[in-house]
């Protein structure tokens, strides 16, 4: 090997030394780099599940701040006191509550037992199942706007379910929030926010798959604020049971008669609370359809139970129309005037206007409304099967009939008339005065053309369904409008026969007075 060769292989070798240092200077330089990406990337994935974490811990503290309050104490009790004595206490207090409830179901329910119920329903059902109940039967929001990006895993099909809730939430279904659920003894109340795009109607429309989902027979719905809505779920049915009537007093109470004839006892809602009816003022005039055994005679005779200290004062005069000479006629001591034919309908009515006539003479000008008093009674007018009298006879007694009766009711209210009517086919044909008659109550009817035609429109859809009320249920039926929103369910008080004559009895014996109906002006007898 010459100089020259040397050299260059010094320079090469040279060259290699100097080029494998700079590699590892950068090689070092480079491992440098990369570690401390890694522990940043390390420390960022780290940080960001952190903050995740927390954000799902306050989350779940202003979510669930009462579960978590409750969860905080326990843990507490079992780091001071020990698990056991936690264990004991929850025991005894279980024990106290069951022995309360066999005791008083009422008072624990009122106390308790619906607070622990509404927060365990709330836990275990609604909060749970109502967003996919809703989003079931078309009560969501879908946002068309936002983009959907769904990638489903087809691996499992509880994978696949998941992915596709995910995706749901992800591609902007708006679902209305549940606010409050409160749990009474029959019903509970679901209250939600209705989200953009939705009205209260929407709900209302839906009752009845909402029923379904929850698997109860019957749901309601009633707009609390323009924005939230209580869907009501009956979880058991207070009226399956006979109601009873108030009892006949045995005296007349010394302060006149101590009944307000604007809301008199009638029966039982279906919330458990009483259904009170105006015998006098305001919605009093009153239609009640019901086919043959549906109860109407209890939903005449409860209010007229209720009212007998006031009938016996004198301060409420009877009038009774009763074609079939089998309801009215049981208590036939209690009416002032009584009659079975055309013609004595006829009579009774022209009396009743005459008498219409001379209040309008006495207090025109003078008042606004007759003051009750002995002197100028309430007149209440019971008309059974008005439709046998208003269409199934001649012509000329017909139309004098209703041409009275529409003078009664349209008429009456200031002057103290009240007509409280009473049919099986609830027709405009049968009762043209229907719509003068503006409190109603529909009793199961035939069929659910006739819900509408009782209630007015939407009845149907808003949960009166008199249509599906069985035959065993006599008197329970649906009242709605005049003061209540959405229609509600009642049962009227159930009358024995026995209780009917007591009725009479009590009435009679203080001196009911009957109005002779050969003595047109109203000249009283005592019977
Ligand atoms: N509120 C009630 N609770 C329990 N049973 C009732 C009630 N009302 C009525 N009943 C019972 O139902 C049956 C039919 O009642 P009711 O005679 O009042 O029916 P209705 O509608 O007047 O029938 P119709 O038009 O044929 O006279 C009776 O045996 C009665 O005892």
């Amino acid at each position: 090997m010459n100089t020259q060769e040397i050299m260059t292989t010094l320079a090469v070798g040279g060259g290699l030394a100097v080029v494998l240092w700079v590699l590892a200077k950068v090689g070092r330089v480079l491992a440098s780099v990369f570690e401390a990406l890694a522990a940043l990337a390390v420390l960022g994935v780290a940080l960001w599940g952190l903050l995740r974490a927390v954000g799902w811990i306050v989350r779940q503290l202003v979510g669930h701040w009462r579960t978590c309050l409750a969860l905080l104490a326990l843990w507490g009790w079992c780091t001071v006191l020990g698990w056991v004595s936690l264990v004991v206490t929850v025991g005894v207090l279980a024990a106290v509550l069951l022995v309360w409830w066999r005791l008083d179901a009422v008072g624990y329910d009122q106390w308790c037992g619906r607070w622990l119920r509404a927060w365990w329903l709330r836990w275990a059902l609604y909060g749970r199942k109502l967003a996919g109940w809703l989003h079931a039967c078309g009560l969501t929001v879908r946002d068309d706007a936002i983009p959907v990006d769904v990638t489903v895993n087809l691996v499992s099909r509880r994978r696949k379910r998941e992915a596709v809730a995910k995706a749901r939430q992800a591609s902007g279904v708006a679902v209305p929030k549940l606010l409050s659920v409160r749990s009474g003894p029959s019903w509970d109340e679901v209250r939600v926010r209705l989200v953009p795009g939705q009205k209260p109607e929407d709900f209302d429309e839906k009752a009845r798959e909402l029923a379904v989902a929850r698997k109860v027979s019957r749901c309601q719905v009633r707009e609390l604020e323009p924005n939230v809505v209580s869907i009501d779920f009956m979880r058991r049915d207070l009226l399956e049971a006979a109601v009873a009537c108030l009892p006949v007093p045995e005296m007349l109470p010394t302060d006149g008669s101590g009944v307000d004839l604007r809301a008199v006892y009638a029966g039982s809602t279906e919330y458990g609370k009483p259904w009170t009816v105006p015998l006098m003022g305001r919605g009093a005039h009153t239609l009640v359809a019901g086919a043959t055994g549906a109860g109407k005679g209890s939903v005449m005779w409860s209010p007229l139970v209720s009212a007998a200290p006031a009938i016996r004062a004198g301060l409420v005069r009877m009038s009774g129309i009763d074609p079939k000479a089998m309801e009215l006629s049981y208590g036939r001591g209690i009416f002032a005037r009584y009659g079975q034919s055309g013609k004595e309908a006829l009579e009774i009515l022209e009396a009743l206007i005459d008498e219409l006539e001379n209040r309008k003479r006495v207090f025109a000008g003078n008042t606004r409304e007759v003051p009750l008093s002995t002197e100028y009674p309430l007149e209440l007018l019971e008309f059974d099967e008005i439709g046998a009298l208003t269409r199934y006879t001649d012509r000329k007694t017909r139309e004098a009939i209703v041409e009275r009766v529409a003078v009664l009711a349209t008429q009456g209210r200031a002057l103290l008339f009240t007509v409280r009517g009473y049919v099986q086919e609830p027709t405009k044909d049968t009762v043209p005065v229907r719509e003068l008659l503006p409190r109603r109550v529909a009793l199961r009817v035939a069929s659910k053309t006739q819900v509408p035609m009782v209630l007015g429109d939407g009845a149907y859809e808003r949960g009166a369904w008199a249509n599906r009320i069985p035959e065993g249920s006599a008197g329970v039926g649906y009242v709605w409008g005049e003061g209540i929103r959405e229609p509600l369910r009642v049962r009227a008080g159930w009358v024995p026969d026995q209780t009917i004559k007591h009725l009479e009895r009590y009435v009679t014996n203080g001196g009911a007075s009957v109005v002779h109906l050969s003595d047109r002006r109203g000249e009283r007898g005592t019977a």
